[in-house]
């Protein structure tokens, strides 16, 4: 069957280093796949990569077996969304004007806005819990709330795959267990660059970079393993059972 979208030898380089090197992966239907590694390790290169924001210097990334660079930027967008670590607009526009952006690649001169439109616009930000926000300015936004946009303008693209760079940075808490149930809930694959081990746990498999590299990828129980957190983030690490019965928890240590 023709992966939905396969990564093939890829390497970016910049300045003659390469900042992503030799990656390859395919994407399994359906999973949530986290890039974790140490700040600087490619993740964000990789995900740019993958959305044919950035071309490889070599090997090449196929969506539904055709080589990314032959396709146009709006089928590209039919079938995937990027929610990029710091995506900012300057012009004035609200909350659902912000999430409605993301039904431009269904859109035509023959296609003009209907009621599905409305109703994917009004899904997206009743998931991400902005709906009560919909009129609000969008630069009145604090950082979490604007994050919880980004989302819900992606979801509203209705891709088949979905690219998140962090997005539980400037989350609290709740919303970060929010955004992750929301994310593993959607009929989409997902890959989701990740700083929080924890929320690592929750992917079906983990992809772990450094300096550019793939240095395993798998399940998380089976990568996630003390010897190579000490290797890839320098600190000690131990998987401590739950005491109510959830996923287990790391304890952390740095080491000097
Ligand atoms: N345009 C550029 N010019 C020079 N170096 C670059 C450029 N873009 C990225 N880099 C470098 O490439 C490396 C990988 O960057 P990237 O943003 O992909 O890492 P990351 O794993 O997403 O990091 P973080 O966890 O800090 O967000 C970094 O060392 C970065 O400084």
């Amino acid at each position: 069957m023709t992966p939905l979208l396969e990564v093939m030898g890829v390497s970016r380089t910049v300045q003659g280093r390469d900042i992503v090197s030799d990656v390859s992966l395919r994407l399994h239907p359906g999973e949530m796949l986290g890039l974790i590694g140490p700040n600087g390790s490619g993740k964000s290169t990789l995900l740019n990569l993958m959305a044919g924001l950035m071309r490889p210097c070599r090997g090449r990334v196929c969506l539904h077996g055709q080589p990314m660079d032959r396709l146009r930027r709006r089928q590209i967008a039919q079938h995937l969304a990027l929610v990029a670590q710091s995506a900012e607009t300057g012009d004035r526009i609200t909350v659902r004007e912000a999430v409605e952006l993301g039904r431009t690649p269904w859109l035509g001169p023959l296609r003009p806005w209907r009621a599905e439109d409305d109703t994917a616009v009004a899904a997206a930000l009743d998931a991400v819990d902005m709906a009560h926000m919909a009129a609000r300015d969008w630069s009145s936004l604090s950082g979490g709330e604007r994050q919880r946009v980004h989302i819900a303008r992606a979801h509203a693209q209705t891709p088949r795959i979905l690219l998140l760079d962090e997005p539980t940075n400037h989350l609290d808490i709740h919303h970060q267990i929010g955004i992750l149930d929301l994310i593993a809930g959607l009929c989409v694959t997902t890959v989701i660059a990740l700083h929080d081990l924890h929320h690592a746990l929750r992917c079906d498999r983990v992809l772990v970079m450094q300096a550019g590299r793939c240095v395993a990828l798998g399940p998380p129980a089976e990568v996630l393993t003390p010897a190579l957190i000490r290797r890839i983030f320098a600190v000690e690490a131990e998987l401590v059972p739950h005491l109510g019965g959830g996923r287990p928890v790391f304890a952390f240590q740095r080491l000097s």
